[in-house]
């Protein structure tokens, strides 16, 4: 299979190509069509995309077709993707524009002089809503902020119950100040899609009822988009954030605004030449671009394909866990009854002392996944705080594996998989 091939890396623990990759929430490897797009630009589409020349013209055809795909992708208009290096900048490019709309709106309602110097009145502050289980690049940009003194920030707290965010969480924590709504449409560890499109709706309701500062929408669909149908207008959202190489894509992302600087704002972190409408400049990076359009296209053409793909193979894989560890030995953490989950994503936990994930996973011969986020590798001692906040008992946190397939995923992989992980389970439990 080449998506999960690690053949050509020379370190041993990867010279024998059986290693399986079950890790594709971490990333994922390009489509070789994806890989063509990318070459073929960086070969004939090198002009500046500024310049009138030929290479130039067709650096340009292929940004504004890649634009078209990623938001008929998306469910927007071409004129609402902003090209990001990535997923960390699609979000804090959100952050930001939410901290200017914040100071823009108390101007314009007259309650502030432009050059205004007591920003640190606390009653003054930007106040922004985030859950409790989001990527660190909304995470601790908020944090920061927050510690800098620019920003009042709440995490609302998923419900352990449903392992969501529930809207009226996110609605009770809203202040005179709040200016931004941000959470995440699914989670990256547990899977768990969160209730986007009622969030939205229960905000936008509030918006209805008071002055400014209009509260913005922002949902982080990293890990949604590729898995899941994801349309952004239906959901309501004012931004979307797009990482390419969640989807098989390149490492390169957009950020989706519904009509920027015009129904929406979009206030640049950036100065430059102009690029993207000034919001977000800087010369096109034409061949990442390219390839982010590619893979755009592919999901519009092959998303249902997809989808019933990972269901079978990740239903394949539980039922395998299930048939070899029996009942009493295994916790699917994914599962919270009434909520929907990604259909690629198992984070499972395989009980027992001295079988803390990142012991199986670094005994396993031929497994390649994570306990969690990718990002959270460095944190060896102790359970996941995504978990923990979904109201996982610890020793079962400190026991899960985040099991994550792709498209190339077979059944003999998940045989293979599965067979590892009893085998290793029964040399640790030898050994305690
Ligand atoms: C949910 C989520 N949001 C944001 C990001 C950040 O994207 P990038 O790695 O492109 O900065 C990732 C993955 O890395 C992610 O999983
Ligand atoms: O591994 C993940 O969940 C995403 C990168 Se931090």
């Amino acid at each position: 299979h080449w998506g999960h091939s690690f053949g050509h890396l020379s370190d041993e623990n990867y010279a024998n190509d059986a290693r399986i990759y079950m890790d594709y929430n971490a990333t994922t490897p390009m489509d070789p069509e994806v890989v063509e797009a990318v070459t073929v630009a960086m070969r004939e589409a090198w002009g500046n995309p500024s310049s009138s020349y030929l290479p130039a013209v067709k650096a340009r055809d292929i940004i504004n077709q890649a634009r078209e795909s990623i938001s008929r992708m998306v469910g927007g208009k071409p004129e609402d993707i902003i090209f990001t290096s990535g997923g960390t900048e699609a979000n804090n490019l959100v952050l930001h524009t939410a901290v200017t709309h914040f100071w823009q709106s108390r101007v314009a309602a007259g309650r502030e002089e432009l050059n205004s110097t007591h920003h640190n009145d606390t009653a003054a502050l930007p106040h922004l809503i985030i859950s409790n289980v989001e990527h660190d690049s909304i995470r601790l940009p908020t944090q920061h902020l927050q510690q800098e003194g620019r920003a009042e920030v709440t995490c609302v707290a998923v419900s352990k119950a449903t392992g969501r965010v529930e809207a009226e969480d996110v609605v009770a924590a809203i202040r005179p100040n709040t200016c931004l709504v941000s959470i995440m449409m699914a989670n990256n560890e547990t899977g768990v899609v969160m209730p986007i499109k009622e969030i939205c709706q229960r905000v936008r309701a509030v918006n209805k009822q008071r002055p400014q500062p209009r509260i913005l929408l922002h949902s982080d669909a990293a890990q949604a988009i590729g898995k899941i149908r994801v349309d952004a207008r239906d959901m309501g959202v004012d931004y979307l954030t797009v990482v390419g190489h969640k989807f098989y894509g390149p490492r390169a992302g957009a950020l989706y605004v519904n009509g920027p600087g015009v129904a929406s704002p979009l206030h640049p972190m950036l100065f430059g030449g102009g690029q993207e409408r000034n919001f977000r400049p800087g010369t096109e990076n034409t061949a990442m671009i390219a390839g982010l359009g590619k893979a755009a296209e592919l999901v519009n053409t092959h998303l249902s394909e997809y989808e019933s793909h990972l269901w079978d193979i990740r239903g394949y894989l539980e039922e395998r866990l299930l048939a070899v560890f029996g009942a009493d030995k295994i916790r699917f953490n994914s599962r919270f009854p009434g909520s929907d989950r990604l259909p690629n994503t198992c984070n499972v936990s395989i009980l027992g002392s001295g079988l803390v994930g990142r012991r199986v996973l670094a005994t396993c011969r031929r497994v390649l996944a994570s306990v969690g986020a990718a990002c959270h590798s460095g944190q060896v001692d102790r359970p996941s705080c995504v978990l923990l906040s979904c109201g996982i008992p610890e020793d079962a946190a400190r026991n899960a594996l985040r099991l994550s397939v792709g498209r190339s995923t077979s059944r003999q992989d998940v045989d293979a998989v599965v067979e590892d992980l009893k085998e290793t389970v029964d040399v640790l439990e030898r050994m305690n």
